[in-house]
């Protein structure tokens, strides 16, 4: 799914406007139905006893006008209130006309802002994707009243104030705290970071039947991978007549000691992601560990106790991963250099193996096209640097991924998958009870999985592991609660999240 800016946005409008044949007042109409249906379907077990509508002069403001009308047939108690401006937009003024007498509707003065009980349930329907500067005046004490008060906001398409695709110019302007935000068509970029948590609350995408030609001729960097209704990137079901070498044999250099159960978990999500074979390099200290808790795998012990110092001959691999609990023992820096300079098959870099390229950068150089690297964006900001601004932080993946060509899967809620032609994949899956020690390990054994697999591309196969690994967490979590979750439940509930993603 793609994500537009709020300028293909405005044009997506124009060409369902055109190739449709309907009026823009039918498009805000579908609109305003589809805010009625998200709200009635949210709703209807819990009436609030008070909406009160907030309306902008802009096209925003008539899909909240076109709402309250609907509102109030299908029975809710509505208020409306009118924010002045010096124009309003001709379907604003259109669904003005259409507000029915009976509604208690009026215009904002900055002496009487809006009393606002505790069950009153807002409707933020100030500014869409139309703003054009940050909010002042008595736009700005408005949506800071509002703010204070602490009541639910239901936010129509954007929280009021904040810009759908890019960084706010003005830091300390007040943007809407939206309880819930309904957006329409495709998920807008500012959704998807961090910094816009606070504004954007729990938010939904209605269909509304925009131009799909449109959306499949628009250029953009951004994407969004679905799992429902169907999921954007599918596995391939596994043949009749199939054999383990289609499925590939990967090789995993992992773990230290003390940190030996990053390798047992890595692999046990390497096997459950699929893969035909595989071996587990481990430090001698590692050997009974994962002959016992795996035994579907084959083992390497290293001469070394303690840490991994030689690198194992890599003919009979497809796919080779490095990371999880490695450590940063000189011994096992040359073991990745090595790798880098001799490997003719798919790579994946992890933790240590990504803190060693960090303090060592020239080894970014040796990087073979399509390598995958799964930084944390502690571990992203060692490859690069520190930033703070999450749309800098985009910025800077989009750099990394096409100078190296590779690909980087920059994890967190939304993990942004970056490709080497500078395209961004943000994941839908995943949970926050994934916020725990060994998620990551287990992501690496399950791309290692789908790179060593012989019929997916590399984007393809990442993507699949990143879906797939959110919605084994979804799957988990739902048996264990988030804050119940291991890691280990996630190797658990691979099966059947792969089964969710099979063509
Ligand atoms: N496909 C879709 O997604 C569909 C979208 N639809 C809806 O359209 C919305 C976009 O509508 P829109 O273009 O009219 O812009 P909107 O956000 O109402 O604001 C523009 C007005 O606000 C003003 N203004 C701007 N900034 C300001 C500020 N800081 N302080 C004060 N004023 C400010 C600006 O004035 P100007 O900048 O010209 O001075 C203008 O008057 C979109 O979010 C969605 O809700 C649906 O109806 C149909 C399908
Ligand atoms: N709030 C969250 N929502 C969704 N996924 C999350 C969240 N927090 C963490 N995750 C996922 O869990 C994994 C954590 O990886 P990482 O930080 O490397 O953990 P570890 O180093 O302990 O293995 C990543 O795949 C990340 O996307
Ligand atoms: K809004």
């Amino acid at each position: 799914m793609k994500i537009l800016t709020a300028t293909q946005t405005h044009q997506l409008d124009e060409a369902t406007i055109q190739q449709q044949h309907i009026t823009s007042l039918a498009l805000m109409e579908r609109a305003a139905q589809a805010l009625l249906r998200w709200f009635e379907a949210r709703f209807h077990a819990d009436k609030p006893a008070d909406t009160l509508v907030l309306c902008g002069p802009g096209n925003n403001g008539g899909d909240g006008l076109a709402l309250a009308r609907l509102l109030h047939e299908a029975g809710y108690p509505v208020r409306v209130v009118l924010l002045p401006a010096d124009k309003y937009a001709p379907d604003y003024e259109h669904n003005l006309h259409l507000l029915p007498k009976v509604l208690s509707v009026r215009k904002l003065a900055a002496k009487s802002l809006p009393i606002l009980d505790a069950d009153t349930l807002v409707i933020d329907a100030l500014f869409g994707t139309g703003l054009s500067r940050p909010l002042s005046g008595l736009a700005a004490d408005l949506v800071c009243h509002l703010n204070d008060s602490g009541v639910r906001v239901l936010a129509v398409d954007v929280p009021s104030g904040l810009l759908a695709n890019a960084p706010q110019p003005d830091p300390k302007a007040p943007v809407v705290q939206a309880t819930y935000t309904v957006s329409f068509g495709l998920p807008k970029l500012a959704f998807l970071l961090p910094q816009n948590a606070r504004y954007v609350g729990e938010w939904h995408v209605e269909d509304i039947q925009l131009s799909a030609k449109f959306i499949a001729e628009a250029a953009t960097p951004w994407h969004f991978t679905a799992l429902a209704p169907s999921p954007d990137v599918q596995l391939p079901q596994r043949r009749q007549f199939a054999y383990k070498n289609v499925y590939g044999h990967a090789l995993l250099l992992a773990g230290s000691r003390g940190k030996v159960g990053a390798a047992v978990l890595a692999s046990g999500a390497c096997l459950r992601g699929g893969v035909g074979l595989l071996t587990v390099a481990v430090p001698g200290c590692g050997y009974d560990i994962i002959q016992t808790t795996r035994p579907e795998a084959m083992c390497l012990p290293d001469a070394e106790a303690d840490f991994i110092s030689v690198l194992p001959e890599l003919t009979s691999y497809q796919a080779v991963g490095i990371g999880p609990g490695l450590g940063q023992h000189e011994a096992s820096r040359a073991v990745l250099e090595q790798l880098l300079r001799t490997a003719q098959v798919p790579l994946v870099l992890d933790a240590d193996a990504l803190n060693l390229l960090g303090e060592h950068r020239e080894l970014l150089d040796l990087l073979p096209p399509d390598t995958v690297l799964t930084p944390h964006v502690g571990e992203f900001a060692r490859l690069t640097e520190k930033v703070d601004d999450d749309y800098r932080r985009l910025q800077l993946l989009r750099d990394f991924t096409q100078k190296h060509k590779c690909i980087v899967v920059l994890k967190g809620a939304y993990t942004a998958v970056g490709a080497p032609n500078g395209q961004v994949y943000f994941n839908s899956t995943g949970n926050p009870g994934m916020a725990t020690g060994g998620s990551g390990d287990v992501l690496t054994g399950l791309v290692l999985a789908l790179r060593a697999d012989q019929r997916l591309d590399a984007l393809t196969a990442t993507r699949l592991a990143v879906l797939a690994h959110g919605h084994a967490g979804d799957l988990a979590a739902a048996h264990t609660g988030q804050a119940g979750l291991v890691a280990g439940d996630l190797v658990r509930h691979i099966g059947p999240a792969l089964q969710a993603l099979m063509r």
